[in-house]
């Protein structure tokens, strides 16, 4: 019998933990690194993780550890799942103790602040590796539906195909179905800027704007992130696929998602801090927000939902007056 796929998830929050759950279930020797020592002990000795997914049951095949070197070790597959403005500085700990020819699996949601690269781009720079050995899984994957082992699917997208075909067996579970695709760039946007799109989407339901203009942010955004993928390189394709639409959909009518309750709240009258004091998870859109438009003002794309969530998140515009603003635009056609 050939031996197990060896994986190292580095990040045991919700969606590191959820993942690192669909890669036991499907086969895999799963080690976690843990940055807190009393999460990774609690891990192995509950078969829990009480901070991130309470209550819920981890698989045998997967533990947990502090220890960067352990978790690392000899593994086919290493997942990155910390938040993307402090990847950079994570993984230059990490490359001197990544195994030789292992995978490097992105599965952050965000664009770099200042260099406005994609987490795969800062991963390729910092382990000094081809984008033939770094790959990214996205799409609709709420983490706390994932851990109850409730159906999604979702995309691995590496450039080599085989690569991602590889990662795809390693995660294809009777509830996680996963697809491929090579388009690595229209992933990562649609991954990112879903995340502004659901804190617009947020603010609207947290005014009590109604569906209208839910699904008119919802259909708008996805058109302002196909403009910015279109000139970055991607397939306008994936956008109406999961890690376009799908994850759009998710994440705009979950009220598990962070970055659409952080927008619920700042819509419902609360100020940045307030916000960010009751948000305990990552919601990267609070940041990918500023490092997106920058994006797009370097590509010279219009972006106006986004440039209005930094308005609103960053600049202290009232909700309202933002609103004004937005519906005030000039009159266009749909497509151009
Ligand atoms: N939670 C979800 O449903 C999904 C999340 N994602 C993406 O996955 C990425 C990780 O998100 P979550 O696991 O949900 O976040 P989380 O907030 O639940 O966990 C973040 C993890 O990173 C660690 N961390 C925080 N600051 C750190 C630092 N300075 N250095 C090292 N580690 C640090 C935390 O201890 C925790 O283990 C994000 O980019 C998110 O957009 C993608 C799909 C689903
Ligand atoms: O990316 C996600 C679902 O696919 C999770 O969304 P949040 O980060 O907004 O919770």
């Amino acid at each position: 019998m050939s031996k197990p796929v060896r994986a190292a998830v580095f990040g045991t929050g919700s969606w590191g933990t959820a993942f690192g759950m669909v890669l036991a279930d499907a086969g895999c020797d799963v080690t976690l690194w843990a940055r807190r020592p009393e999460l990774a002990d609690a891990v192995n000795s509950t078969r829990m993780n009480p901070d991130y997914l309470p209550g819920i049951e981890l698989p045998e095949n997967l533990r947990a550890t502090a220890d960067p070197a352990e978790a690392a070790r000899d593994a086919d597959f290493t997942v990155l799942a910390v938040p993307s403005q402090t990847l950079r500085g994570n993984l230059a700990e990490w490359v001197p103790l990544l195994a030789p020819g292992t995978v490097l699996v992105s599965l952050m949601k965000g664009v770099e602040l200042g260099t406005v690269k994609r987490m795969s781009e800062v991963i390729e720079e910092v382990a000094k590796v081809s984008a033939d050995r770094v790959a990214v899984v996205t799409g609709p994957n709420l983490a706390k539906e994932v851990a109850q082992r409730m159906p999604a699917a979702g995309v691995v997208a590496c450039r080599d195909e085989a690569v991602a075909r590889r990662i795809q067996t390693a995660c294809h579970t009777p509830y996680f179905r996963p697809y491929t695709n090579t388009d690595v760039v229209g992933c990562e946007l649609g991954g990112a800027v879903k995340n502004v799109i659901g804190l617009a989407v947020g603010i609207a339901d947290g005014m009590g704007l109604g569906d209208n203009a839910k699904g008119s942010l919802i259909t708008r955004g996805l058109a302002e992130t196909t403009r910015l993928g279109l000139v970055m390189g991607a397939d306008p394709m994936t956008f109406s696929g999961l890690a376009g639409l799908g994850d759009l959909a998710a994440t705009c009518s979950s009220p598990l998602s962070r970055n659409h309750t952080f927008g619920i709240n700042l819509g419902r009258g609360m100020t940045l801090q307030e916000t960010i004091a009751v948000t305990r998870q990552t919601a990267e859109g609070v940041k990918s927000c500023e490092s997106v438009l920058d994006l797009a003002r370097r590509h010279g794309v219009d972006m106006p939902i986004t440039e209005t969530v930094v308005s609103i998140v960053h600049e202290g515009k009232p909700p309202v007056v933002a609103l004004k603003e937005l519906m005030g635009r000039s009159a266009k056609p749909e497509r151009r």
